[in-house]
C-alpha cells in the first residue's frame, strides 16, 4: 500500500517570507525526506500575457487553481505530477518536471486555500501575515536584488496588486491552522531585522502542544517575559496568542523547545544546539541572520508535521 504523504500548505502574499519559512522546515524535517512546490509555477500567463491583459499573479483566473487542486490530491496519494515550472528570471514557462512526492510535502504560494478542494488536502495550513509595510520593504529589496526589477516598478506592482491582495489573498488567513506574523518590536523604529518578534495565532482547528507547561503555575503571569500566551480573538474566532520577542534568552527558547521534544521525541534531533541552519534568514541586503523566533516558529511547524506523520502511521498499522 503506498503511504499517503503528509502536506503543509504556507500561503501568503508575494515577499511575506514564505520561502525563508519553507527553507528551514525542510531542513529540520531533512531534504531528502521533502518535496517542495511553489504555486507560482501555476500561472496560467506569463510576465508579458499579465501585463496585456492587465491581470495580477494574484487573481485566481491567472492561476490554473483547478491544477493545483489536482496536483495536491495526487501528491497526497502519493502519486507523481507532471508539474509546470515559471521561471522568475524569463518571467516565461520552463519544460514541465516529474516530480514524486517524499514523504513531507511542503506547498508554498499565494491561493493555496482559495479553493475547498484545495483546503482540504492539507494536514496544517499556514499564514504568512507580516505587516503590510514591512512586508512591502521585503519585497521591494527581494524584488530589485533577485527578480531585476527597479524601486519604482516594485512600488506601482503592490499599489497595483493592493486590491487583489485584499479581494483573494489575505481573505484565505481565516482557513490557517497557524497565523505567523513576523513584526518588529512596538519601542523600535529601526528595521533591524535581526531582533523581530513573532506573533503566532494558533486556532483550535489541530491539537498545539501544551505550552502552558512554559510558565511556571506558582508565580503570577509576567506581562513583560519575552514569551508569552494568551487568548485573543483572530477573525472573529477565539484562539490562542504565542508572543516570542525576538531578544528572548536562549534559557526561554530551550524551555519552550524542550516542550516540543517531549511531545514528539524525534524532533529531539532538530533542537537549536545541534542544528545550525534552523532560523536563518537571508536579510535584505544578502547578510545571514539567526533569528530565535524564526527557528521556534520552524519547530513549531516541523511539530504539527510529526505528529500528523506518526497519527497517520498509527491508523495505517490499525493503531488507535
Ligand atoms: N522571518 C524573517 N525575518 C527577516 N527577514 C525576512 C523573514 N522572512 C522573509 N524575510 C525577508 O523577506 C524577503 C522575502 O522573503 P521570501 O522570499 O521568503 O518571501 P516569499 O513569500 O517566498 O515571496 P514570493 O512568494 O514572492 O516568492 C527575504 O529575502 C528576506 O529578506
Ligand atoms: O507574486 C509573485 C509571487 O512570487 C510574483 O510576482 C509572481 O509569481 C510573478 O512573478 P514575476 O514578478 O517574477 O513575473
Amino acid at each position: 500500500m503506498v503511504q499517503r504523504r503528509i502536506i503543509l500548505g504556507i500561503v501568503g502574499d508575494s515577499a511575506a517570507g514564505k520561502t525563508t519559512l519553507t527553507r528551514g522546515i525542510a531542513q529540520v524535517l531533512g531534504e531528502e525526506n521533502v518535496t517542495v512546490i511553489c504555486t507560482d509555477d501555476y500561472h496560467r500567463y506569463n510576465r508579458q500575457q499579465r501585463s496585456e491583459f492587465g491581470i495580477t499573479a494574484l487573481h485566481p483566473d491567472c492561476n490554473y487553481l483547478d491544477i493545483i487542486q489536482q496536483h495536491l490530491s495526487l501528491l497526497r496519494g502519493g502519486q507523481p505530477i507532471l508539474k509546470p515550472i515559471y521561471n522568475h528570471d524569463t518571467g516565461n514557462f520552463d519544460p514541465p518536471e516529474y516530480i514524486e512526492p517524499r514523504q513531507f510535502v511542503i506547498v508554498e504560494g499565494l491561493l493555496g486555500y482559495y479553493t475547498r478542494a484545495a483546503r482540504d488536502c492539507y494536514d496544517v495550513k499556514v499564514y504568512l501575515a507580516p505587516p503590510e509595510d514591512l512586508r512591502r520593504t521585503w519585497k521591494i529589496k527581494r524584488d530589485t536584488r533577485k527578480r531585476g526589477y527597479s524601486d519604482e516598478q516594485v512600488i506601482t506592482a503592490l499599489d497595483k496588486r493592493e486590491p487583489d491582495s485584499e479581494k483573494f489573498i489575505r481573505p484565505q488567513r481565516q482557513w490557517s491552522d497557524v497565523v505567523v506574523s513576523f513584526c518588529s518590536p512596538e519601542d523600535s523604529a529601526d528595521e533591524n531585522q535581526e531582533h523581530l518578534n513573532v506573533r503566532l495565532v494558533l486556532r483550535p482547528t489541530i491539537p498545539h502542544p501544551d505550552l502552558v507547561r512554559l510558565f511556571d503555575p506558582s508565580s503570577a503571569v509576567d506581562p513583560y517575559s519575552a514569551i508569552r500566551l494568551g487568548l485573543d480573538r483572530d477573525m472573529g474566532k477565539p484562539v490562542d496568542l504565542l508572543e516570542i520577542d525576538g531578544h528572548a534568552t536562549s534559557e526561554q527558547v530551550r524551555k519552550l523547545e524542550k516542550i516540543l521534544c517531549s511531545d514528539v521525541p524525534s524532533l529531539e534531533s532538530c533542537r537549536l544546539d545541534s542544528n545550525v541552519e534552523i532560523g536563518k534568514v537571508t536579510g535584505t541586503t544578502g547578510e545571514t541572520i539567526q533569528s530565535y523566533p524564526l527557528a521556534l516558529t520552524q519547530l513549531l511547524i516541523t511539530y504539527h508535521m510529526l505528529k500528523a506523520s506518526s497519527v497517520h502511521q498509527k491508523i495505517g498499522s490499525g493503531g488507535g
